[in-house]
């Protein structure tokens, strides 16, 4: 199989890390990026065929991973507008841009969209798919197995619940990055030293994942386990609980979500 890449940022090169560590099933790889740095990084990094043009790039091939900003998505769909094969797999990492408007700009009829997220740099990621009606299980399946390198993956069967996964693990890294940042700043708040603060800030974020994956149970009991009645975590957990925390978080990923369909214009998907 031959594969495109159009444009070779972040996502695109967690995606090209995984496929250049495993012996996938793409013969041929191909990234097209008006970026000289992005190109250079690419070719040296990953060894992978390299175009400023992106109509240049797609000849001849199977799939195409679309791994530009929504905003620069428009200009994208102009440069490929009636050179894409109509039989051709079209894999969108973006937020917000809907199937069907893939659909009516490529004139393909397979398409499957993909929120990954930056973990997935580190084969870490976790990647919710939504697979366009026009696609054959044989597509779905390349899909899912490209995305599976970088990490695990999840399909949604409703287009508009990609904006939730968005919200939930697409921009998710972001929301424990922060809490890293505010446990870490706490703790020098309260004395310890930066270089100790961040230790302890980032192995906590750490071993709480892997336990949140590892642990053999779910999280809530993981909580519970550390909570020791009348404890030092439950006074902070109280602290939170009475600052609205829960709620906070939910109406972030409301916003989030929001957002996302905001970007694809808005309304329910077709
Ligand atoms: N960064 C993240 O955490 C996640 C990002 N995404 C999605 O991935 C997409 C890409 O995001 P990033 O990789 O973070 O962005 P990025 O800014 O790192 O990469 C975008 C690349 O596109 C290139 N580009 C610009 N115009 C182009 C054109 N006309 N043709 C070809 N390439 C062009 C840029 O030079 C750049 O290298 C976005 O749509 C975003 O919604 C999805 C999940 C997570
Ligand atoms: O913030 C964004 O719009 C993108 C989508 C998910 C993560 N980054």
């Amino acid at each position: 199989m031959r594969m495109t890449f159009i444009g070779g940022g972040n996502m695109a090169t967690a995606l090209i890390a995984g496929l250049a560590s495993e012996n996938g099933p793409f013969e041929e790889l191909r990234v097209a990026d008006p970026s000289n740095d992005a190109r250079e990084r690419l070719a040296a990094d990953y060894g992978v065929q390299t175009f400023a043009d992106a109509a240049e790039a797609i000849d001849g091939v199977d799939v195409i991973v679309l791994a530009v900003k929504p905003q620069v998505m428009p200009l994208v769909f102009e440069t490929l507008r009636g050179k894409v094969a109509p039989g051709t797999l079209v894999i969108s990492v973006a937020a917000g841009i809907r199937a069907g408007a893939i659909v009516d700009a490529l004139g393909v009829s397979a398409v499957v969209r993909a929120m990954p997220n930056t973990p997935a740099l580190l084969g870490a990621g976790v990647t919710g798919l939504y697979a366009s009606p026009g696609c054959s299980d044989e597509q779905r399946e390349t899909a899912r197995s490209l995305l599976a390198m970088a990490g695990a993956t999840v399909s949604v069967d409703d287009e508009g619940l990609i904006d939730v996964v968005t919200a939930v693990s697409g921009s998710g890294p972001a929301y424990f990055f922060l809490l890293t940042e505010a446990l870490r700043d706490a703790g020098q708040a309260l004395g310890l030293d930066a270089e100790t603060a961040t230790t302890l800030a980032t192995h906590t974020a750490h071993g709480a994942g892997v336990m949140a994956l590892q642990g053999g149970a779910d999280v809530s009991e993981l909580r519970r386990r550390v909570t020791s009645p009348g404890g030092t975590t439950q006074a902070a957990l109280e602290t939170l609980g009475a600052g609205g925390f829960g709620e906070l978080v939910a109406a972030a990923v409301d916003a989030a979500t929001r957002r996302g369909r905001e970007l694809s214009g808005g309304g329910d998907p077709a």
